[in-house]
Parts: structure tokens; sequence; C-alpha cells
């Protein structure tokens, strides 16, 4: 238990109406959540305004409110604490009451619209594999060495976050990767952190539902580079076209990594097959398990990462050369009858894109390409022309389907996504709304050889419709429907 009056360091508090020495059991925004002498956060949210929640929160057992506008009832024997932003001062109370736990161990953010997954999940097993406890925040999942909790969100809410950093310095993690998505640099889930690094991926079309506009998503990324301390580093892409500008104005060490030009740490594809890649990489010669361009950029990202979190060349080397990457990442499956099937999470169109050239620069010529995709409910719409028309472009055959519909009308977004197809593509493509139907046809037009892409879903479970998950799972859909054509 703390007292209110400890936790409040870090945040200029406006006003305070009542008692700063009482105790506090826990923190909320929820008012659904609120327990006995809790402290309950309002924040103005995108659906609702958490101030409404106030009077409810305390009738649960709030004691203490923290707020942007005091409310017209003050209630007696309840603390009010009146603030300028309740978001942020979400985050100081998060690292305050769980006792800072990200400046006990090296916190390195990994942001960018694609590859954060993967180049987390390539450091957590790195480091472990280098004899490192480690601990690991990501969309697949969050994991503390070998214990795995679920993850609800690419980056947790600023108390779930502070309490499972608090979890794994408990656990005696030295290092902790996670992945620092745009909500949450924008919702500010990371004030208060601590990092000892930041990396970033790219940028491209996604989350316009949410930033509005790319200069807008563009500067919530840049905000986390802006933000990083000047012990920490600072590591960008810039062979990305905004790899530069996010490097511009922060106070970490600036480090660059390159396939194509001078950067401080660089690396060329010398070989790309189904079965792995051979790269260049600060001169060494090296084979990886991990397939494509985008995932040279992703290991190149690592392995310079690990040198500047002070790692040994080849040790590192010697280990991420054995490493598969995130699951639901390229996923490879060959059937019985020798169609193969890849399950790959992209949902953006530049990740479509980038995943359909590697195929397409992989593949023999005469195999088929046949791509499954369908695109996300309650998500950004404009990425839904985009995504089903660079699909068509680079596959001999495209069937759109459902992703996670969410509230919306499945129908309705593939019909957007159809409004993406060439002209010269419309004999190439159907739409099948069930996604079970839309693998099923796909394996049935199939021939030998031919490559069936399932995107969008990855290692998801389940597929969201009207707030129910249904058990849904791309790669046990294949590998059941790969049997029935034994042969
Ligand atoms: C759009 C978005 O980011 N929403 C997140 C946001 O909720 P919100 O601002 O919409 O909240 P709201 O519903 O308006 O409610 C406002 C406040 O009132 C409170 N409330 C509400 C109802 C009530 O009865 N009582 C009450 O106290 C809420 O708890 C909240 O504090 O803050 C919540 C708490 O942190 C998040 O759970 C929620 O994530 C939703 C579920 C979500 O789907 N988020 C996705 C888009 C997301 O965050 N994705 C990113 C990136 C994905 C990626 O590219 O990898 C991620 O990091 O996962
Ligand atoms: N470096 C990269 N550049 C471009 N595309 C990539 C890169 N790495 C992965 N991808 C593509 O993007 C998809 C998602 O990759 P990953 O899950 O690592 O990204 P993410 O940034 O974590 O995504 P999310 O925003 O959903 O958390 C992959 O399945 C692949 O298709
Ligand atoms: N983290 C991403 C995941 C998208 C995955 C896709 N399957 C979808 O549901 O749109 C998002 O929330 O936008
Ligand atoms: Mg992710």
């Amino acid at each position: 238990m703390k007292q209110l009056s400890n936790i409040l360091e870090n945040i200029s508090v406006l006003d305070v109406k009542g008692s700063l020495n009482i105790p506090v059991a826990s923190i909320t925004f929820d008012s659904r959540a609120v327990g006995k002498d809790c402290l309950f956060v309002a924040v103005k949210g995108t659906a609702v305004d958490g101030h409404k929640f106030i009077l409810q929160s305390i009738e649960k057992g709030a004691t203490a409110i923290l707020c942007e506008e005091f409310p017209a009832d003050i209630q007696p024997n309840v603390t009010y604490i009146k603030v300028n932003d309740s978001h942020a001062a979400l985050g100081w109370l998060g690292t305050s009451f769980y006792n800072q736990p990200s400046s006990k161990l090296k916190l390195v953010g990994v942001t960018g619209t694609n590859g954060k997954t993967t180049c987390a999940t390539l450091l957590f097993n790195l480091f472990r594999g280098l004899g490192y406890k480690c601990g690991l925040l990501s969309t697949v999942q969050n994991q503390i060495e070998d214990k795995i909790i679920p993850s609800t969100h690419t980056t947790p809410d600023a108390i779930a976050l502070n309490e499972l950093l608090a979890q794994m310095v408990d656990f005696g993690c030295e290092y902790v990767f996670m992945e620092v998505s745009s909500h949450a640099v924008a919702q500010k889930r990371i004030e208060g952190l601590e990092f000892a690094g930041g990396m970033f991926t790219n940028i491209t079309h996604d989350h316009l539902d949410f930033h509005k506009t790319f200069d807008e998503y563009l500067k919530v990324k840049k905000a986390f580079f802006d933000h990083l301390p000047a012990g920490a580093f600072a590591l960008s892409n810039v062979d990305d076209k905004r790899g530069m500008v996010m490097l511009q104005n922060t106070k970490a060490s600036r480090k660059t990594y390159s396939l194509q030009s001078m950067a401080d740490f660089r690396a060329k594809l010398l070989e790309d097959h189904f079965t792995g890649m051979l790269l260049h990489i600060d001169g060494v010669e090296a084979w990886f398990k991990m397939v494509g361009k985008f995932n040279a950029y992703n290991l190149l990202a690592v392995y310079a990462s690990a040198i500047l979190l002070g790692q040994d060349k080849l040790e590192v080397l010697s280990v991420l050369s054995n490493l598969t990457g995130a699951e639901g990442r390229f996923d490879y499956i060959v059937a019985p009858n020798k169609v193969v099937g890849i399950v790959d999470y992209a949902h953006t169109p530049d990740a479509v894109e980038n995943v359909l050239e590697t195929i397409r620069e992989i593949r023999r010529p005469s195999e088929k390409i046949i791509t499954v995709i369908g695109c996300g409910g309650d998500r950004d719409k404009t990425k839904r022309p985009e995504m089903a028309k660079v699909a068509c472009e680079l596959s001999d055959k495209v069937i759109l389907t459902s992703d996670n519909p969410r509230t919306e009308d499945p129908q309705l977004i593939i019909k957007e996504m159809e409004a993406g197809v060439p002209i010269t593509k419309k004999g190439s493509t159907v739409s099948i709304t069930d996604r079970r139907e839309a693998i099923k046809t796909a394996i049935m037009l199939a021939q030998p050889g031919d490559i069936i892409l399932l995107a969008g879903k990855g290692h998801e479970k389940y597929q969201e419709i009207n707030g129910v998950k249904h058990h849904f799972d791309d790669k046990e859909e294949i590998l059941s429907q790969f049997e029935n054509f034994r042969i």
C-alpha cells in the first residue's frame, strides 16, 4: 500500500481537494475495475469521457480521484486531484506505484508500422540465448523468461505495463524488449518509462482512423525518439524515407542501419530462399533461418541493437542465425500434395507488398500465387482498397475474404476492398465472405508447387465478429484442410 502523496512525484498538480495522506491500494482508469481504497484516474477516451464515471467509481470504493476537471458534486472523504493531462499522469502514477521498474532493467522499445513484433521477439530470444534473463511485451504475447502472459494490446496500458515490468524486475530480468505502438505514444502509455534504447523499423500506411493524417502518425512515432534520454541509443532505418526524421531531435545517441547506403550498421542480402537467407552483415557472411528482404532489415536492426547494448559480434551472430522470428510471421507449411501454405500477419499495404515480392522472387515461374486476404473492421478503412490492389497486382489469384469484422458488416468491408481491384485483375479475383470457405477454395484451386498466402491474421487464434471472439487459426485451418488432400 502506498501513500497518495508519495505517488504524485513528477506530476504537476493544479489543484487538490481533500487529504493527500491517504493509502492507495490500487490505481485504475476503469470504473468497472475499482476496488477498496482505489485511485480512479478519469481520462478522456476516444469513445467516452472517463470523467462521467467518477461518481460510479466512488460508489465502488475509490477514495481518490485524479481528473482534468473537478466534478460539480464533490463527495466528503474523497480526495480530488486536478491535473492538465490525466493520460500523462497515469504513466507517472504507474511508474511510481510500482517503484520505477523500468529504471531497474535495460528496456528497449521497438516502434514502426511493421516489424515491431518480429524485432522485439528476436531480441528477446537472442538475449536469452546469450544467457540473460529477459522479458518481452508484444502483440503475440508477453513473456517473462518461459512464463507466457497473454497480451491484449501491442503495448499495454500504463498500469498493466508497469505491473508487468515490476514482475520482470522481481524475476531478475536484466533486459526487457517491448513494442511501442503509435497508439501507446499518443495515449502516453509509455510516459515515465526509462528506455535504454529505441529502434525504428519503418513507417507506411496504417492507423489513419486514429491519427487522421500521415503527418500526425509520423509526429507520434517521432515523439518516442524525442523523449529518449541522453544515455540511450536511438537506432533508425535510414533506407526508410522518414528514417532520419526520427532521429532529428533526439537527445539519445543516434545510430543508423541500412541495406542500401552508408550507415553505422550495414548488411547486404546475398541469397534468399524459402529455407532462409545468406546475409553479408557488418563484414561477416552468415546464414539465417528467416526469409525475405524485410526480415534482412529486422535481423540487421536486431544485430545493431545487440551491439549497441555491448554484446559480442560473433556470439550475437551465432545465436541470431538459429532464430526463426515470431509466430505467424512467414510461417511456411508444405502439404502432402506439395502445395505450399504461408501464414503471415501482413495487415498493411506495405507488408502485403513485401511478403508477396519475397514470394515472387523465390518461387519458380511455373508456381502460381493464390492470396487469401481480408481487412479488419473498426480499423483504418483507407487501407482496404490499397491492400486489395497490391494483393491483386502481385498474385495470380486473389480471394477477398473477412479478417476480424468486429462491429462492421463483413460484406461491406469486402466491397471497400473490391474498389481497389485493378480492372485487369477482376477475372482472377473472387470474394468469399467466410474465411474458412475462402481457405478451402484456395486449396482446391492450387496445383502442386503453387503457393497459398493467408494474409492478415498470423498468430491470431480467433476471429472477432460483433464483439465475440470465435476460435479461428489460419495455420490450424490450412493444416487440417491440407490433410484432406493427402494423396
Ligand atoms: C482506440 C484505442 O486505442 N482505445 C484504447 C483506449 O480506450 P478509449 O480511449 O477508447 O476508452 P473509452 O472507451 O473512450 O473510455 C474512456 C475512459 O472511460 C473509462 N470507462 C469507460 C466505461 C465505463 O463504464 N467506465 C469507465 O471508467 C475507460 O476505462 C477509459 O479510461 O484506452 C484503453 C485503455 O488503455 C484501451 O484498452 C483501448 O484499446 C482498445 C480496446 C483498442 O482496440 N485499441 C487498439 C486500437 C490499440 O490500442 N492498438 C494498438 C496498436 C496495434 C498495433 O498496430 O500493433 C496497441 O497498442 O495494441
Ligand atoms: N521490417 C519490415 N518491413 C516491412 N514489413 C515487415 C517487416 N517486418 C515484418 N513485416 C511484415 O509485417 C507483418 C507484421 O510484422 P510484425 O508483426 O513484426 O509487425 P508489427 O509492427 O509488430 O505489427 P503490429 O502493428 O500489428 O504490432 C509481417 O507478417 C510481415 O508481413
Ligand atoms: N494490431 C493491429 C492488428 C491488425 C490485425 C488484423 N488481423 C485486424 O484485425 O485488422 C491493429 O489493431 O490494427
Ligand atoms: Mg506487433
